[in-house]
């Protein structure tokens, strides 16, 4: 097999660095040119970005060997999800990985606002000792609004509590439990958030609400503002100006709606601006956990398995073994149904059993259509973009979670037609037992190779499938039978050593009373 190739655009944490060269062709720059993007992006099976890259639709079209885009960081406002999600590409990213470094960031560029830092700073290296004009201000129980309470606003509230800071966050997504959970008083308007904070920092991705000049000026007097999160978020026009008149005291910047900033920027002619090239994340200590994550992530992802961090499927909340055995089942599912029906015929039915919770059903939705399509479809179809193939396909797959089924099982049939059926169950330790085969009991752990016949219970018919197989000198570890009724539609199902030649399958089919023959492999 050739070895993956991975890109890698902007510095990444040594460890995790070392964990991709360890299993597969890398070739990593410190940054890369963004113009030099478009020639290289179709040479690798996954690329890993920070922010300095975009990576638009028409990056990602068309590139066949693409199967990851990875942000290593927590904001994937740079990637074209839709883009990615329409061609099968996986999408990682390192969710909180840098959360404490985005939130000890928010509390430096705080305390270098509220502290005069670099405007006393370069006083002193000019040979001033103006101790006066330099006169700070406390966060000592200060009034912080929090916009967002998520991975780095819960870090923020944190650090907070430690300021001795009475703490209320916006975030109109999460349970109540959360807020308390966090000791964070609970707003439900943003307005009445920003008419009780003194000190506002905002922690919402790039789609969160936009502060502009009435919002802002909803802020108490003298309040000051902090902005980590993402450019765009307060409207820098209109915070320069409310920095100008003194109605809002001081601002932390971290991100622009351009980076770099043009010279020209309001905000760098404003006073009590504290101004940082995006270093929210930047810490030693972020960097290696964002690495190994999202190293981990996109080695997961090209081996066709589930990380938890992929952004455009919904990731069950289940063990990572759980997830894995789950996965092989959908796949032998979704292939073993599509083989034995190769004609469709209305409408898919997934059923799940009980034991299943219903919030892993959006997963089995997905992973049920991607493996029957991919199986008989050219193009690329993955969990990713399943549904949209299946629309396109003009196929419907309707989920019925069924209490009659008690294990952990999974059945396709299409509707109406139990003859069709397709079942397998997954036992504790992660086996994936076949339940039902063409609408005929069965019970065999699934093996890693198989070879199914459909044909008329008759005498003989084993024994000849036992000779042919034989002289092609592949070995049969185990056989099971079934049948509808004696004498009727009969299944058998062979665990083989090595995988049966096209020609082993043309004998078996073209021996009398079979009707036709299948060979699956794990691989
Ligand atoms: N400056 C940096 O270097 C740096 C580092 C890390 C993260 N970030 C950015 O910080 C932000 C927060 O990151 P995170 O990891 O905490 O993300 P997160 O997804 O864990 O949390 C975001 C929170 O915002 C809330 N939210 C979304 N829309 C909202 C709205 N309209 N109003 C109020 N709340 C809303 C969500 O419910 C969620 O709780 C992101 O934009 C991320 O890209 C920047
Ligand atoms: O979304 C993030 O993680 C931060 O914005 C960090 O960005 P960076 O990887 O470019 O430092």
């Amino acid at each position: 097999m050739t070895r993956r190739r991975i890109l890698v655009t902007e510095s990444l944490g040594p460890k995790g660095l070392e964990y991709l060269r360890e299993r597969a062709e890398v070739d990593a720059y410190d940054l890369l040119p963004p113009e030099q993007l478009p020639e290289l992006m179709g040479h690798y099976d996954a690329v890993i970005i920070r922010s300095a890259h975009r990576l638009t639709r028409e990056l990602l079209a068309n590139k066949p060997r693409l199967k990851v885009v990875a942000r290593a960081g927590a904001g994937v406002d740079n990637v074209d999800l839709e883009a990615a999600t329409e061609f099968g590409i996986a999408v990682i990213n390192a969710p909180g990985a840098n959360a404490i470094a985005a939130a000890e960031h928010t509390f430096a560029l705080m305390l270098a606002t509220m502290r005069n830092v670099p405007s006393g700073n370069d006083h002193v290296r000019q040979g001033g000792w103006d101790r006066a004009a330099f006169l700070g201000r406390e966060l000592y129980e200060k009034r912080l609004g929090i916009i967002g309470l998520g991975r780095v606003g819960r870090q923020v509230a944190r650090i907070a509590h430690g300021f001795r800071m009475p703490v209320a966050a916006f975030d109109p997504f999460l349970a109540t439990e959360i807020f308390r959970a966090h000791d964070v008083e609970e707003f439900t308007t943003l307005d009445d958030l920003l008419r009780w904070a003194e000190i506002l920092t905002i922690h919402t991705p790039k789609s969160g609400p936009k502060l502009g000049l009435r919002e802002l000026s909803l802020l108490p007097v003298g309040a000051v503002v902090m902005n980590v999160a993402r450019g765009g978020l307060i409207d820098e026009e209109a915070l320069a100006h409310l920095l100008e008149t003194g109605r809002i005291h001081a601002a932390g910047v971290d991100v622009f709606s351009h980076e770099p900033p043009q010279r020209e920027s309001p905000l760098l002619r404003a006073p009590h601006v504290v101004v940082t090239p995006h270093l929210g994340g930047s810490t030693h200590e972020a960097m290696v956990e964002v690495g190994l994550m999202t190293a981990r992530g996109v080695l997961q992802a090209l081996e066709n398995q589930t990380p938890s961090n992929l952004v455009n499927v919904p990731i069950p909340d289940l063990p990572d073994e759980d997830l894995k055995a789950l996965d092989r089942a959908m796949r032998i599912l979704g292939r073993v149904f599509s083989r034995l029906n190769p004609k469709v015929h209305g409408p898919l039915v997934l059923s799940v059993g009980s034991s299943l919770s219903s919030s892993v059903i959006p997963w089995l939705r997905q992973a049920a259509l991607a493996a029957f399509l991919d199986d008989r479809l050219d193009e690329r179809v993955n969990t990713i973009n399943a549904l949209l193939v299946a629309e396109q396909q003009g196929l419907t797959l309707l989920v019925e979670e069924s209490p009659l089924r008690t294990t952990a099982s999974i059945a396709l049939r299409w509707e109406g037609r139990p003859e069709s059926e397709v079942a397998f169950s997954i036992e504790p330790q992660g086996q994936v037992v076949l339940r039902t085969l063409a609408g005929i009991p069965m019970e065999m752990p699934w093996p890693e190779i198989a070879l199914v016949t459909r044909h008329h219970d008759a005498p003989g018919v084993v024994g000849r499938v036992g000779t042919v197989v034989g002289q092609y000198d592949v070995n049969i570890g185990q056989l099971h039978l079934g049948r509808r009724s004696a004498g009727d539609e009969a299944v058998m199902v062979l665990t083989l050593d090595a995988l049966p030649p096209e020609e082993l399958l043309s004998a078996l089919a073209a021996q009398p009373g079979i009707g036709s023959v299948y060979r699956f492999s794990d691989a």
